[in-house]
C-alpha cells in the first residue's frame, strides 16, 4: 500500500508570493523521504503542495501517477494523508470519535462505523501508544498526547502517502523514536518535515533540503546533511559519527566557529 510520488517544476505561490521554485524530484514507493530546512523555507507549504490541497502556481504533483489536485476531496482523501502540524482538536469530541475521522473517507456517505471502524481505531491507536484511548474527551490529553491522536487519524486513514509535517514536536525521547520506527516499518512512502537534522539523518532513506526558495538536490542522508550543507543552509556544524553499536552514521550538531573571534591555543583551556 505504498505510492511513487513525482514533483516536476513545481512552483507553488502564497498570495502573490513565490515560495517555492523549480522543484523536481521523485520518491519510489515505500520510501521516507525527511524534508529539512530553515524557519520559513517553505516545509508546510510543499507537505501541502503534496497532498493536492495547495494548487501549484506552475509544475505538477504526481501520486501514483495522478494529480491530486484534480480529484475530489473524498479521492484524495483516500490517497494521501496529511498530519498537520498544529490542529485544534474539535471540543466535545473523544478521542475514538476524532481517529475515526480518518476513516471518513472509505464510508458510504451518512453511515455508522460499526466494527470495522472500531477495529481501525484501535489499530492506529495501538500503533501511538495510546491504546484504550477511545473514551477520553479530546480536551483531557497532554500535548504530547494530542499530536499522537492527530498521528492516530493520519494513520487511520490507511493512504500509500503519508505526510508528516513536525510528527516529532511535543513527543518525548522514547516516543519520537517510537512513531520514526514506525514510519519507517510502514509500507507506505512517507514525507516527513524535521527541524531535528541528527534525526532525519537517522530515520529517512533520502532527505531534502529546502533552501532560499528552491531545493537541493534529493539525495541520501550522508551527502543531503554533509557538513558543508549543513553549515551554508543552518550555520551550524554538522560533525558525522559512527555510532558504535549500530555502525550507522549519526549527526552532531554544534554552534558553526565564530570565524571573527580570536583563536585561542592556550593549552589547558
Ligand atoms: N498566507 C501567506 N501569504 C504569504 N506568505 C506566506 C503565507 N503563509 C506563509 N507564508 C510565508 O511562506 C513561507 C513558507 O512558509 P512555511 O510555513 O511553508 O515554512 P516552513 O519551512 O514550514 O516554516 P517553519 O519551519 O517555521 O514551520 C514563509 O516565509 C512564510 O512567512
Amino acid at each position: 500500500m505504498s505510492a511513487p510520488v513525482q514533483v516536476t517544476g513545481l512552483r507553488c505561490a502564497l498570495g502573490d508570493r513565490t515560495v517555492l521554485r523549480e522543484l523536481t524530484w521523485s520518491a519510489t514507493a515505500g520510501e521516507t523521504i525527511g524534508v529539512v530546512g530553515p524557519n520559513g523555507a517553505g516545509k508546510s507549504t510543499l507537505l501541502r503542495a503534496l497532498a493536492g490541497i495547495l494548487r501549484p502556481a506552475a509544475g505538477e504533483v504526481l501520486v501514483d501517477g495522478t494529480a491530486l489536485h484534480r480529484l475530489t476531496a473524498r479521492q484524495r482523501a483516500r490517497r494521501v494523508a496529511l498530519v498537520p502540524q498544529e490542529e485544534d482538536l474539535p471540543p466535545d469530541f473523544l478521542v475514538g470519535e476524532f481517529v475515526a475521522l480518518g476513516t471518513t473517507p472509505y464510508r458510504a456517505p451518512w453511515s455508522g462505523g460499526g466494527d470495522a471502524e472500531r477495529a481501525a481505531v484501535a489499530a492506529a491507536l495501538r500503533a501511538v501508544d495510546l491504546a484504550g484511548f477511545e473514551e477520553r474527551p479530546v480536551d483531557r490529553l497532554s500535548g504530547g498526547e494530542r499530536r499522537r491522536v492527530l498521528l492516530a487519524r493520519g494513520f487511520a486513514q490507511r493512504t500509500p502517502l503519508l505526510l508528516l509535517d513536525e510528527p516529532t514536536n511535543h513527543l518525548d525521547a522514547h516516543h519520537q523514536l517510537e512513531l520514526l520506527r514506525l514510519v519507517r516499518d510502514s509500507d507506505r512512502t512517507c514525507v516527513l518535515s524535521l527541524h531535528d537534522l541528527a534525526l532525519a539523518a537517522a530515520t529517512c532513506d533520502r532527505v531534502l533540503v529546502l533552501h532560499e526558495g528552491t531545493a537541493r538536490p534529493l539525495a541520501a542522508p550522508d551527502e543531503a546533511l554533509a557538513p558543508e550543507v549543513v553549515r551554508e543552509v543552518f550555520g551550524v556544524e554538522a560533525t558525522p559519527v559512527t555510532h558504535p553499536r549500530t555502525g550507522r552514521t549519526h549527526l552532531l550538531i554544534g554552534a558553526a566557529p565564530n570565524e571573527d573571534a580570536p583563536c585561542d591555543d592556550t593549552p589547558g583551556r
